[in-house]
């Protein structure tokens, strides 16, 4: 099987501090790619590198096997790939429905079949009685979701998702959990996925990387890289209190 998203080499310098060096992942179409590691380890950076908030100092992304390092954000959504942030950035004066609509906008779709999509993608993601509201008074939970669907608006192929559980509490993480293996099990999607809830990491990955200090240090299925003794050691040791 051949990946449809690789990085390679990735390295990151930000004024001589190295954020990453030399990360290589790469995920096969319709698999989910789970990455954990404690705070500051570079994971963000991973997905700033691949999704072309900034280019890498060294190091190759390819997607569908051609090589897109650096290109900007909205050029990789049109070849299909599509990140969510840690930090939402939606507008807070425009209504749900229109933050979701402006999205299918920007992947082409107009008129009332961009307003059509939006308003499915609100359902979809379970924002549907909140579709009239500004998207600035939403709870927590609710921008979240918000996120995600301004994401999935954008039809993805590939998606990359920062920690799109951090802040929900157990009995809202569910629904989101349903959705991401939905997506990939009904439509094949591709996805990359940062966490830190490690019971969200074994329900959904396909396999896992685990960075420390801007490297992999293991990689493997959930099982055999949450067992390994230096991922405990380095990592699920100071973070286990939420598995
Ligand atoms: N734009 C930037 N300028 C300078 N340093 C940065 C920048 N972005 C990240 N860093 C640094 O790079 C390192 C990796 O940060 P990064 O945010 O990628 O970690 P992370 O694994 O995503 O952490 P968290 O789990 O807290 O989100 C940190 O030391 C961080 O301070």
């Amino acid at each position: 099987m051949t990946a449809v998203l690789e990085a390679t080499g990735i390295s990151k310098s930000f004024r001589g501090l190295q954020a990453l060096r030399g990360v290589d992942i790469s995920v096969e179409e319709g698999q989910i790619l789970g990455i954990i590691g404690a705070n500051g380890a570079g994971k963000t950076t991973l997905f700033n590198c691949i999704t072309g908030n900034f280019p890498p100092t060294s190091g190759t992304v390819r997607l569908d096997g051609a090589d897109v390092t650096g290109q900007p954000a909205h050029r990789l959504a049109h070849r299909g790939m599509v990140r969510t942030f840690q930090l939402m950035r939606p507008f807070h004066t425009m209504t749900v429905l229109e933050n979701v609509e402006i999205a299918a906008m920007s992947r082409g779709a107009r008129g009332g079949t961009a307003r059509r999509e939006a308003g499915e993608t609100v359902e979809r993601t379970g924002l549907g009685e909140w579709a009239d509201q500004l998207s600035g008074s939403l709870p927590a939970a609710m921008q979240k979701r918000l996120e995600l669907a301004r994401a999935l608006a954008m039809r993805p192929r590939v998606l990359l998702l920062d920690e799109v559980l951090a802040g929900l509490v157990p009995a809202e993480r569910a629904p989101v959990l349903d959705l991401l293996e939905n997506l990939r099990d009904t439509e094949g999607m591709t996805m990359v996925f940062i966490e830190h809830i490690m019971a969200a990491v074994r329900r959904l990955s396909d396999h896992v990387v685990m960075m420390d200090s801007g490297a992999v240090l293991a990689t493997g299925s959930a099982d055999e890289v949450l067992t390994d003794p230096q991922v405990v050691e380095a990592y699920l040791g100071k973070e286990a209190s939420d598995a």
